[in-house]
C-alpha cells in the first residue's frame, strides 16, 4: 500500500503526494469512511497511506501518528517557523519577533528568522530610525536562531532560506505586509501567491476564505501557503514557562534560587544577574517582562 503526504484539502477530497515518486501529480482521495466514526479528520501535512481505486483516484486508509499539529494554519506534522520581518515598510518590530519566538518555542518549532526588504536599507542611511543590522543579526544568531537578510526584489538571501526549508514543513509568519508572499514567490518559480500593497488588505482578511495549501519546493521542502499565528493571537504559555520560551535564559535560570523563579524580583535570580552583567540581552529581558505582564493582565480580566 503506498504512503504519501496529504499537500491539500478540498470539498471532502485530499489530494495526497505519494512518497516513492518526486515530482509525480498528487492522487485524489477520499477518506476512508471509519474515519468519521473514530473521530479523526485528516489534515493537510498528515502523513498516510492509500490505496489506488480503478477511476484513477483512491482512498486514504491509515493516517500515521503526528510529530505536531498547528491550528493556525490547520497543518499537521510542522516542524518548522520562519517569521518574515520587514528591515522597513513597516518598519522592523523587535518586540514582537521576541513574541513570535515565544509561539514558536512554545509549539515546539525550530525557528528561522527572515529579515526582508534589504533593498530599503540604503535609502535609510543617515536618518534618524536607521537600523543598524549587525548587532541585531548577531543576537539572534547567538541565541540559536539563523537569521537571513534578504530582497525578494533583487534577489538577495533568497536561496539561502530556500537551502533551511529542505526536505521539512515549514509556516510562515509575519506581520501582514512584510514581504511574506513575494519571498514565497522569489523561491518558487510559477508560484504567483498574491502580494499588495498593506493599504489594500486592511479589509477582511484575505485568508479568511482560502483553503490551506502545502507549496511544493525544488529540494523537497513544504511550505504552507497560508500564514500562522498573527500579532493578534494571544500568547498560549502560563507565566511560569514564559522564561523557557526565552532560549538564552535557559542556563542561568538553573541557577536561581527558586524553582519555579519568574526572574522579576526574586533575590538570588540568576537570570537578573546575567542581564545586569550583559549577558542577556537588555531588549530581550524587556520583552519578557513585558509579556510577563500581559499575561498576568489577561489573567486577571478573565
Ligand atoms: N522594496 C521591497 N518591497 C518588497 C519586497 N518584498 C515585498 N515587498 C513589497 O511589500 C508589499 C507586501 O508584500 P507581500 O509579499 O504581499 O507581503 P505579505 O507579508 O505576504 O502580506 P500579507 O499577505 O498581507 O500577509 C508589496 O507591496 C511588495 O511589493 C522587497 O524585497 N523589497
Ligand atoms: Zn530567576
Amino acid at each position: 500500500m503506498p504512503a504519501g503526504l496529504i499537500v491539500k484539502a478540498l470539498s471532502g477530497y485530499y489530494y495526497v503526494l505519494p512518497e516513492e515518486a518526486a515530482g509525480v501529480e498528487s492522487v485524489q482521495c477520499r477518506a476512508r469512511g471509519v474515519f468519521k466514526k473514530r473521530g479523526i479528520s485528516p489534515l493537510v501535512g498528515d502523513r498516510v497511506q492509500f490505496e489506488l481505486t480503478e477511476n484513477g483516484e483512491g482512498t486514504v486508509t491509515e493516517v500515521l501518528p503526528r510529530t505536531s499539529e498547528l491550528i493556525r494554519p490547520p497543518v499537521a506534522n510542522v516542524d518548522q517557523a520562519v517569521l518574515v520581518f520587514s528591515i522597513d515598510e513597516p518598519a522592523l518590530n523587535l518586540p514582537l519577533l521576541d513574541k513570535f519566538l515565544v509561539h514558536t518555542e512554545s509549539a515546539g518549532l525550530d525557528t528561522i528568522i527572515a529579515l526582508t526588504k534589504r533593498d530599503l536599507i540604503e535609502r535609510q542611511e543617515g536618518e534618524a530610525e536607521a537600523v543598524d543590522l549587525g548587532p541585531v543579526v548577531e543576537l539572534y544568531e547567538s541565541i540559536g536562531y539563523p537569521m537571513f537578510v534578504t530582497s525578494a526584489k533583487e534577489g538577495i538571501g533568497v536561496e539561502d532560506v530556500l537551502a533551511k526549508l529542505a526536505g521539512r514543513i515549514s509556516v510562515f509568519a509575519g506581520q501582514s505586509g512584510v514581504g511574506k508572499s513575494s519571498l514565497l514567490n522569489a523561491m518558487v518559480p510559477g508560484l504567483s501567491l498574491e502580494t499588495n500593497a498593506i493599504s489594500m488588505k486592511l479589509g477582511r482578511g484575505k485568508h479568511t476564505t482560502r483553503h490551506v495549501e502545502l507549496i511544493r519546493l525544488q529540494n523537497g521542502g513544504l511550505v504552507a501557503d497560508t500564514p500562522g499565528f498573527s500579532q493578534l493571537d494571544f500568547l498560549q504559555v502560563e507565566a511560569e514557562g514564559l522564561g523557557g520560551c526565552f532560549r538564552e535564559f535557559l542556563p542561568y535560570a538553573e541557577e536561581c534560587r527558586f524553582r519555579g523563579c519568574l526572574h522579576l524580583h526574586e533575590p538570588d535570580c540568576r537570570v537578573q544577574s546575567a542581564q545586569e552583567e550583559g549577558l542577556i540581552s537588555a531588549s530581550r529581558y524587556n520583552n519578557y517582562l513585558q509579556f510577563l505582564q500581559e499575561i498576568r493582565d489577561k489573567k486577571r480580566r478573565y
